[in-house]
């Protein structure tokens, strides 16, 4: 038998060769309560419904459909399969736990851990009950049968994971539990117990040791629980601490909250940010990890390093995101949210729905990683995108904390970014602004009833621009998400006026009454661009140039902030005047876009039907930023986003290394923050980072912005 035991050493130099396992995330959405269950209504019309790829199951893919009840939205979320209602745990067990405990006896390392809104059912599949075993209980009964066949030695250590205090549940008495990392970056958890175990029946008096007995000190109700159960699986006699042993990890992540919800003030939003800390992190690690980042962001919280060992690596590891059978915003929040976060979980599509009112079909290539083909069928009146973009794990983040402050700040360094990575990122920028064109000026019509796919091979004229020349998948879909999520606004009930003044020969003059859904604003919007109808004869040349890289970085700046305000976004007028003014400036100014009509675009002959010719788009020229910061203006401003930057700098330089006097001498910054403070310090040596940051220790972005200002003024006192 292979040994068991798998040293760091050898863990490392497999993470070279092949660096992670991918991560699986798979569904289940929770049985139905007793209570619940008498309430007929709820199976008649559930709000989440689960469309296998292969209705037999054969098939690993499930795409899950919520349907947001405010506005009768409905979106879809594939995942590596979904378990519905009725699916038994021991079912779930069978599929996904039995192979992995079989990998951890042959040296693997595992974790299985379940994440959701509050009430989703996470603490039952896990943990179960005394009478009805969870996944750990019934993983825990093999692991004992497998370990005595194979003569090996059992141990669990059990913790709860609070405010990033890791308490050692199977001695509370213990002071909080240290997680250090050797000089080999192996994790090693200070004073956590560690419990042979010989029987089920002593497994259950250790698990379910907090509900047992009455005297172990219970948390307040609204702490945030994340509960986790280490089992150690060890050659026999052999203390897992003295040699490393294998391990698989349960854990029952404590109930996402979505900070968003109407009505919460800033510090209940802080406060749900903190307690979703956790899973936000651990979001990140898996998006790292699925999409073959170099760094995985382990060190973002207490739960990532402690699981650094298995979960990265060629440890298998499993995300169970449970969901709510009964409408719950909390879960919908959820699902967006581990879809935006993660790669690997793709936003299908959005519909947005009056199903009624046609029968169209659109087809929609998403093929983000692999190049496969995505596609989803829908009901017509629908959009693809809205939150469905793919982030890195730092845009991700900062979604995540979703703040947006001296904007300047950020699109100057935007800026320096993409200017030190123009030259080895031109051929991706190319296509992406090739494609990000290519809606604009595909002739497709969301109201014809055969399905369409949009394709590169039907926007652009081949010989022009080849396949294989557009690089990557990913910049690709991403960009049809951006524009998309600029062009399609959330309501589609909004009625708008979209006032287009002449301010170039591109853009038609007059007032465009959209009354459209969104899908078909699209094709307004082409057809602001392309005068005539989707079948007219055109020959389009395209003098393309790169947009100035601050305008670009501006332009996605806005449509991220755009597709950030997943709620109170603005009216549809406004966005349409938003992005209308976007074209403007770009047709208008100095742009280096320009679209030249040829004479025979004006009066095209039969023979060039559809045929669009796009020349090579041309390399972008440092030059080009320079012209336009050489105005005494651009340059001024240039420098004070510099300055600006440079305050930030020192400002969080002085909150992680200023002593408690200096801290508290701040303003906003009182006895119970600087304290705070200090203790983020202990826990990390420069938790501050950026000023997205501070809400960590409860401060609004308005009161940051005032802090800043206030900093800024007294530089001149
Ligand atoms: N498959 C199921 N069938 C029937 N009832 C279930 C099922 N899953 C969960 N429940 C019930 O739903 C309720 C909520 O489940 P559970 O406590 O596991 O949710 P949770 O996600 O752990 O909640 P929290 O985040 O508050 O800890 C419990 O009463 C549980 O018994």
């Amino acid at each position: 038998m292979a040994p068991i035991t798998v040293e760091p050493s050898s863990v490392k130099s497999k993470r070279c060769s092949n660096p992670h396992t991918k991560v699986r995330i798979i569904g289940k959405i929770r049985g139905l309560t007793s209570k619940e269950s008498e309430n007929k209504s709820l199976g008649s019309n559930p709000w989440i419904t689960v469309k296998k790829s292969k209705e037999d199951g054969s098939s690993e893919k499930s795409t899950v459909f919520v349907e947001s009840q405010s506005t009768s939205r409905k979106d879809g979320y594939e995942l590596d399969y979904c378990y519905e209602q009725h699916q038994e745990i021991n079912h779930i067990y069978s599929r996904e736990i039995q192979p992995m405990v079989s990998e951890v006896f042959n040296g693997r390392n595992a974790s299985v851990i379940a994440l959701g809104a509050k009430g989703s059912g996470k603490t039952y599949t896990i943990q179960g009950s005394q009478e009805k075993a969870g996944l750990a209980v019934i993983a825990m009964s093999e692991i004992l049968s497998k370990a005595k066949e194979f003569g090996k030695s059992v141990y669990v250590s059990l913790y709860e994971i609070t405010q990033e205090h890791v308490k050692d549940l199977l001695n509370p008495d213990h002071p909080t539990i240290q997680v250090l990392e050797d000089a080999h970056g192996k994790i090693n958890l200070k004073g956590l117990s560690l419990v042979q175990v010989k029987s089920i029946s002593e497994f259950h008096n250790i698990y379910f040791y907090r509900d047992n007995f009455q005297n172990v000190p219970k948390l307040p109700i609204d702490q945030p629980r994340n509960k986790g159960l280490m089992v150690h699986i060890s050659s026999d006699d052999d203390k897992p601490k003295a040699r490393p042993a294998n391990k698989i990890n349960f854990v029952d992540l404590a109930g996402y909250e979505d900070p968003r919800k109407s009505g919460r003030d800033a510090i209940t939003v802080a406060e749900s940010n903190r307690k979703n800390k956790l899973l936000y992190a651990l979001l990140n690690v898996v998006n790292a990890i699925n999409s073959n980042e170099t760094r995985v962001p382990f060190r973002e919280s207490k739960l990532t390093r402690i699981l650094q060992d298995s979960l990265g690596g060629p440890s298998h590891v499993l995300l169970l995101a449970c969901l709510n059978p009964c409408f719950c915003q909390d879960s919908l929040s959820f699902i967006s949210l581990v879809s935006r976060t993660c790669q690997s979980v793709k936003q299908v599509l959005t519909d947005s729905t009056n199903r009624n009112r046609t029968s169209a079909k659109v087809k929609v290539l998403s093929s983000l990683e692999s190049g496969k083909a995505l596609s989803a069928s829908v009901g017509a009146k629908k959009q693809i995108g809205g939150h469905g973009r793919v982030l890195s794990a730092k845009k991700a983040s900062s979604v995540v904390k979703g703040r947006k402050l001296f904007d300047e700040v950020k699109r100057v360094n935007h800026n320096k970014t993409q200017l030190s990575s123009q030259s080895k990122d031109t051929s991706t920028l190319k296509s992406k602004i090739l494609l990000d064109l290519s809606l604009v000026v595909a002739p497709f019509s969301l109201e014809e009833e055969a399905t369409q796919v949009i394709s590169n091979s039907e926007c652009w004229n081949p010989t022009v621009e080849p396949k294989e020349n557009v690089n990557a998948e990913e910049p690709r879909s991403q960009s049809i998400l951006d524009l998309q999520d600029t062009l399609l606004p959330n309501d589609s009930n909004d009625k708008v006026e979209m006032d287009l003044s002449p301010q170039s020969a591109m853009l038609p003059t007059g007032n465009v009454n959209v009354e459209e859904p969104k899908s078909q604003s699209m094709s307004k919007l082409q057809n602001t661009f392309l005068p005539s109808a989707p079948n007219d004869k055109l020959k389009m040349d395209l003098s393309l140039q790169i947009p100035t890289l601050s305008e670009e970085g501006s332009t996605r700046e806005e449509s991220n902030s755009l597709s950030r305000k997943d709620y109170g976004s603005p009216p549809l007028s406004d966005r349409i005047r938003e992005i209308s003014n976007n074209l403007k400036s770009l047709c208008a100014s100095s742009t280096p876009l320009m679209i030249k009509m040829t004479e025979e675009a004006v009066a095209p002959s039969s023979s060039q039907v559809g045929c669009y010719e796009i020349p090579e788009p041309k390399t972008p020229t440092i030059e080009l930023h320079a012209a336009r910061f050489c105005s005494p203006r651009g340059t001024f401003s240039n420098r004070g986003s510099a300055a600006k930057q440079s305050l930030v700098r020192e400002y969080l330089n002085f909150l992680n290394s200023a002593n408690k006097e200096e801290l508290k001498s701040l303003k906003g910054i009182g006895e119970k923050r600087a304290t705070y403070i200090l203790e983020l310090r202990e826990e990390s040596p420069e938790p501050f980072k950026s000023l997205d940051d501070l809400e960590d220790i409860g401060l609004s972005a308005k009161q940051i912005k005032c802090i800043m200002k206030q900093a800024a003024g007294d530089l001149f006192n």
